[in-house]
């Protein structure tokens, strides 16, 4: 019966994405999941079509709509979350992005979004049941193809079959099927850590006591604690985060997580999507101690906070010395999204023994245009992700200081103490006159 429907409804790249029209709102998905038979296909009616509206997100490869000549006056590219890819769209003028805290993404789809004319993404093949899995997306995939008027999946043969609930969508609901190409995923290896991110992981491994629950954010210095994590003998840890790579995999096989302490979700390590290389995919497939879940699940704030000893590290851009955090943006120019961060930030502090750890090198740029990270105000335009009323600790190479329950001099204080040195006495002259600090605070 499956079988007989996939036949009926299979049909060319080219076939399928007749179904879009000038105006109508077309869904990508998200990351590993964004077509690209079914996008090209797309992009090769671009003379036909114009004010179409895409949404996607992490991306990791350029959408060919987005690559043909002036892709504006056909295209509109409409981000959730930028990488450097989503970048480079928005500063050719194809694109824009859409503010969004993660865990309401789900929510925006089945109540604020009113228009989805057509979903368009990779999936897995078709199990023996008639289902095509979502691959590591789970994200907010299921909420997309609930409110999608056509949906077309496009098979690649290596999307790993993730375990995971709402992750899954059914033959009958799918309008047509595209035998993709079957290209090989693309593939992200963490960057070797320096030694600032090191130190900085250093400084967060003396808080992680065994049996944590661990969150690692997307950059580098997430990237190094986990790596830093695999050299201790920290044990039975557990996982619930947003992103899933390399590094839990890694910890995975050396025994190091067994979910044990979990009081939810006991054994399974829970993530929302994954990004990292082959060998993770790998791991991933029917891997049925990962469980992939929305992301109204893995970042609901109530949910980390039922995690005791939750662990979350995450990336900044900038902080100020009212402890406003700001990750996403360096003034007007946009870099990333609000993601999961502040989702994060708020259950881990939430959970029992729980911290939440933003981190940042103090310094930002080479040697001699070296900038401080750790800045008095924010420049006009930046965008501040974690309000200061959130910001629990922040790590730099020099130190890290716990924010909750000090005064704006207090804050002052122990953000100036992380800066580097070369920075100090400006950023005090600084607190100074803007009249949140005096030297004579000093002890
Ligand atoms: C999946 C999850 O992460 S779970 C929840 C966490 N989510 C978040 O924390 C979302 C917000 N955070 C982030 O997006 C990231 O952690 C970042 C952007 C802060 C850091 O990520 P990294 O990969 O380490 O950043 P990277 O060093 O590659 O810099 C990214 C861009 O920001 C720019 N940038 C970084 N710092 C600055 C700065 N102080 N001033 C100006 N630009 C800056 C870089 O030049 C680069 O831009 P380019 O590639 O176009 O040249
Ligand atoms: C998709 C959101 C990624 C992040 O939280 O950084």
């Amino acid at each position: 019966m499956s079988l007989q429907q996939y036949r009926e409804k299979q049909v060319s790249a080219e076939e399928a994405v007749k179904i879009v029209k000038s105006g109508d709102w077309v869904d990508y998905g998200i990351c590993l999941g964004q077509p690209i038979a079914a996008d090209q296909a797309l992009a090769a009616r671009a003379g036909e079509l114009s004010g179409v509206q895409v949404r996607g997100m992490v991306s990791m490869r350029l959408p060919a709509i987005c690559a043909i000549p002036e892709p504006e006056k056909h295209f509109t590219w409409n981000t959730w979350h930028c990488t450097g890819v989503d970048r480079e769209i928005l500063r050719k003028g194809c694109g824009y992005f859409s503010p969004m805290r993660y865990s309401e993404l789900p929510r925006f789809y089945r109540e604020n979004i009113t228009k989805i004319d057509a979903a368009i993404f990779q999936v897995a093949p078709m199990d023996d049941q008639g289902y095509f899995n979502f691959g590591p997306q789970g994200s907010h995939m299921k909420a997309v193809c609930d409110r999608a008027e056509n949906i077309i999946v496009e098979v690649n043969e290596n999307m790993p079959r993730c375990v995971g609930d709402e992750h899954a969508i059914h033959v009958s609901r799918v309008k047509y099927v595209v035998q993709g190409e079957n290209p090989v995923l693309p593939e992200v290896k963490g960057a070797e850590p320096s030694p600032v991110d090191r130190r900085v992981a250093e400084l967060i491994i003396d808080d992680i006591p065994n049996g944590a629950c661990l969150q690692l954010g997307i950059g580098d210095m997430p990237a190094a604690v986990g790596a830093l994590i695999a050299e201790t003998d920290l044990r039975d840890l557990g996982v619930h985060t947003e992103l899933y790579t390399d590094v839990f995999a890694e910890l995975s096989l050396q025994g190091k997580v067994t979910g044990s302490k979990k009081s939810i979700d006991r054994f399974r390590q829970v993530y929302t999507f994954a990004l990292g290389t082959q060998k993770l995919y790998d791991f991933m497939h029917d891997n049925p101690e990962l469980l992939c879940r929305p992301a109204d699940y893995t970042n609901d704030v109530q949910k980390v906070a039922q995690l005791d000893n939750f662990i979350s590290i995450n990336n900044a851009v900038e902080i100020d010395l009212f402890g406003q955090v700001s990750s996403e943006s360096s003034g007007v120019r946009h870099i990333s999204g609000t993601g999961g961060q502040l989702d994060f930030v708020t259950g881990a502090y939430l959970s029992r023994g729980g911290k939440s750890f933003i981190c940042l090198s103090s310094t930002y740029g080479k040697n001699g245009s070296a900038k401080s990270r750790i800045v008095p105000t924010l420049p006009v335009g930046s965008i501040v992700t974690a309000p200061r009323s959130c910001t629990h600790w922040v790590v730099t190479e020099f130190g890290k200081v716990n924010l909750k329950g000090l005064s704006t001099w207090e804050r002052a204080e122990a953000l100036i103490s992380i800066a580097h040195p070369d920075f100090q006495e400006e950023l005090i002259q600084q607190a100074e006159q803007m009249n949140i600090w005096r030297n004579s605070n000093r002890i």
